[in-house]
């Protein structure tokens, strides 16, 4: 694991001296949007309109953010628009790579050896984190966005008119709730986890750790009363807490020590998290060799001997009982 420091690539594991022991996540700097006719979205430059086989999607098939990102791209029948190159799980000295050897598609576009090159392309001088995912523009050869909450709510919307998919995710009536609920789960969940096994401080841990737990039970609680997050209708607020949900019992109930209950625990979260992944191409999306093998074999600080894990068994094929809410 490294970051980018003017265009050079450093090996660093996170900073949390300075914060004691919390790990905080840094924001993503590329924030240019795709849109339906090309004008400038929320941030960022204009210039990136969408078309067939422009863009280019790099992902991690372990990372829950860029595992969203694939997820919407499925969702909205964008696998004949959008083509993907996929990671290694093993992320070490030199960040995410391309190595087929270790499980990676290799880098369709530009045949790199690492995902910094692609960082670097965009950007000669560039300093920050190397992360995925990444949307990157052919026709431009620059980074359109490395922020995957913007790069689904572009897949949600810009290709409708190509695709005539007009199943929305993120609808207008719905946004300030969902927003609010998608702030939550961020803090205690998607970014709780990571919050609970990067902490180096007893008291960082426990604060992040107490904070999940409150998180979850009140979700349980939430999903007891309706169907998805926001009421009967399946939003992104699902998708976001989805990908964090499945790969809670595998890898971060123990390599990320939120060991107080497993998902599988949860009645209502548990068959929730069941009705998400029976969705029609998602279990296609979720790959829980690349999971378990990225975050026990690259995280060397926390399981030095990389040994990874056989169990837990897991079955989220069984029937989930949702369609009760209905
Ligand atoms: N804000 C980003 C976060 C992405 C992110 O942190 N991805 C992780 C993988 S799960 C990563 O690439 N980490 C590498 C690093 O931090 O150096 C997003 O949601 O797109």
């Amino acid at each position: 694991m490294g970051l980018l420091v003017q265009g050079q690539w450093r090996d660093q594991w996170y900073d949390t001296e300075s914060s004691q022991g919390e790990f905080n996540r840094e924001a993503a700097q590329l924030r240019n949007w795709v849109t339906a006719d090309g004008e400038a979205g929320p941030s960022g430059k204009a210039g990136f309109k969408a078309q067939k086989g422009r863009y280019h999607l790099y992902v991690s098939l372990a990372c829950p953010w860029a595992h969203r990102t694939l997820i919407f791209r499925q969702l909205k029948g964008l696998e004949d628009y959008i083509d993907v190159s996929v990671v290694s799980p093993d992320m070490l000295l030199n960040g995410w790579t391309f190595n087929r050897g270790e499980g990676s598609s290799g880098d369709a576009l530009f045949a790199s050896e690492f995902m910094h090159q692609i960082y670097t392309r965009n950007k000669a001088d560039y300093s920050g984190r190397v992360t995925v995912p990444v949307l990157w523009d052919k026709q431009t050869n620059r980074i359109v966005s490395n922020e995957s909450a913007e790069i689904i709510r572009m897949f949600n919307s810009a290709f409708n008119a190509l695709t005539g998919d007009e199943q929305d995710f993120y609808p207008q009536e719905l946004r300030s709730e969902i927003d609010e609920i998608n702030a939550f789960v961020y803090e205690n969940i998607n970014n709780g986890v990571y919050r609970a096994g990067f902490a180096t401080t007893q008291r960082a841990y426990e604060q992040a750790f107490d904070a999940l737990f409150q998180a979850l039970d009140a979700l349980e609680l939430r999903l007891s009363k309706q169907r998805y997050l926001v009421g009967n209708r399946l939003t992104e607020a699902d998708w976001r807490l989805f990908t964090t949900l499945i790969r809670f019992d595998a890898v971060y109930f123990g390599h990320f020590k939120c060991n107080l209950r497993t998902i599988e625990s949860y009645p209502n979260l548990s068959q929730y998290v069941r009705e998400l992944y029976q969705y029609p191409g998602v279990a296609d999306t979720t790959d829980f060799n690349h999971i378990k093998r990225h975050y026990y074999f690259s995280h060397g600080q926390i399981n030095p001997t990389r040994v990874v894990p056989k169990g837990p068994r897991l079955d989220f094929t069984r029937p989930h009982n949702r369609r009760f809410f209905a």
